[in-house]
């Protein structure tokens, strides 16, 4: 087969390019189903609201790795190495530490799991056993890599994790360096459970192209981080402060949206490339960015969404997505904007480890074709001769 069925009757145009892969399916997976028609969300069968009621971070976490939910006795023993692989190599929270205050946090995690992989002896050990601890390990160091970064930025010590909490209260301590309240940890495990996995997402299918050439378990979580950087996947819902803080008050909200139509941008939270719908894990961020936002005595940044949320579904047909709301919650909770993603990758990982075991468990390389639309074959003139 060639990589392209025109090549040789030069450049056209082919129908049967799906740009962006739109609807493609690339494979079977048992993870999760998104169906975006009716606003579904299930993981390994379970839906979304359900789990967002009556499940912590390390039950969803355990659910997706293993494709069943824990009893107590196998949430303890999931726990063990959860918490005592939370530590960083020396080498990592040295980088942390020093890392440019002003670099993208999302840019110093990506390094930073880059580099868990060179601290990390075993790290080519692809055996079922040994991606498996690999995976376990990243799910537990994302969070202290999240929170050393923020601290460091802060010009902070980093604060260690503590095997004796639960992951939720850990991470929100060893971001603010004391004690959560309950429901400070709630919000949290809301927010790590509604954002932990979402099917054939840009990100994740960047693991899993990663990972079936085989090389590392870390090289695919740090592809992962890299993809959802961006400001049209996990990167979003930074932008989404950003227009907030852009607009003030309700009373700005008309002025933000002609000023974005007027340079053709895109509302940042719309639109979604599977949902026609509501997401269905942003009622669960508008509720409880509603609720902090009463509790706190100052609703500005949940009014505007709210007010903003309907002015523009009603404009561009687009509903919001997971990043619009999480934005004013993480806001709420007192995380900087510029930590939003991290925060995102340190829940998504959990997803990601996912489908690279069931990518490894099913092999095969992901090599699609392109429809080339270049010259057709020519031969080389001589540099003397070149014009
Ligand atoms: C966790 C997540 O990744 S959720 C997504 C987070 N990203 C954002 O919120 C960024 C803003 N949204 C977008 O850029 C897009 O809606 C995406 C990237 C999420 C999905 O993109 P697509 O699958 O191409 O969406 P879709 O096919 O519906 O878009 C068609 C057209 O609708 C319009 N459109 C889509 N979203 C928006 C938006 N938020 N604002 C304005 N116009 C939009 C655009 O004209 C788009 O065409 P273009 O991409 O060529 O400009
Ligand atoms: O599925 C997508 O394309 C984006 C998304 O909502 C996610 O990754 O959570």
């Amino acid at each position: 087969m060639s990589d392209s069925a025109t090549s040789a009757a030069g450049p056209k145009a082919d129908a049967s390019v799906s740009k962006g892969l739109k609807g493609i399916k690339a494979a079977d997976s048992s993870i999760c189903l998104v169906d975006g028609t009716v606003g579904k969300l299930l993981y390994r069968g379970y839906h979304i609201d359900d789990l967002a009621v009556n499940c912590t971070f390390e039950e969803v976490a355990y659910l997706l790795l293993k494709g069943e939910l824990p009893n107590a006795q196998e949430l303890d023993t999931f726990d063990d190495p959860l918490s005592q692989d939370a530590a960083l190599s020396p080498a990592v929270a040295e980088f942390i530490a020093s890392a440019p205050t002003d670099a993208p946090p999302m840019a110093v995690l990506r390094t930073a799991v880059s580099l868990a992989g060179l601290a990390d002896p075993t790290a080519d050990d692809l055996s079922p056993e040994g991606a498996y601890r690999k995976c376990i390990r990243l799910v537990a160091k994302l969070a202290t890599m999240t929170a050393a970064i923020h601290r460091a930025r802060q010009g902070k010590e980093a604060v260690q994790p503590r095997p004796d909490r639960p992951f939720a209260e850990n991470f929100v301590r060893m971001i603010k360096g004391t004690d959560p309240t309950g429901d400070e940890t709630r919000a949290m495990d809301l927010i790590l459970t509604l954002h932990a996995e979402h099917g054939f997402n840009a990100s994740t299918f960047a693991c899993r192209v990663v990972i079936a050439t085989l090389p590392d378990v870390y090289g695919a979580t740090t592809a992962g981080v890299a993809a959802l950087k961006g400001k049209l996947h996990g990167g979003a819902n930074t932008e989404v402060l950003e227009a907030l803080e852009a607009i003030g008050t309700p009373a700005g909200i008309d002025d933000y949206i002609a000023a974005v139509k007027a340079r053709k941008g895109k509302f940042m939270g719309f639109g979604h490339a599977v949902y026609q719908v509501e997401d269905p894990r942003a009622k669960h961020l508008k509720q409880l960015s509603r609720r902090l936002g009463e509790e706190q005595g100052d609703t500005t940044y949940i009014d505007i969404s709210e007010q903003l949320e309907e002015k523009v579904t009603a404009l561009i047909g687009k509903n919001c997505n997971v990043d619009f709301y999480s934005a004013s919650t993480m806001n709420y909770l007192g995380i900087p904007k510029e930590l939003f993603t991290c925060i995102f990758a340190a829940s998504r990982v959990a997803g990601w480890s996912a489908h690279i075991l069931e990518q490894l468990a099913d092999n095969k390389i992901i090599r699609p074709s392109a429809n080339y639309t270049g010259s057709e074959e020519r031969t080389v003139t001589p540099m003397a001769k070149r014009g």
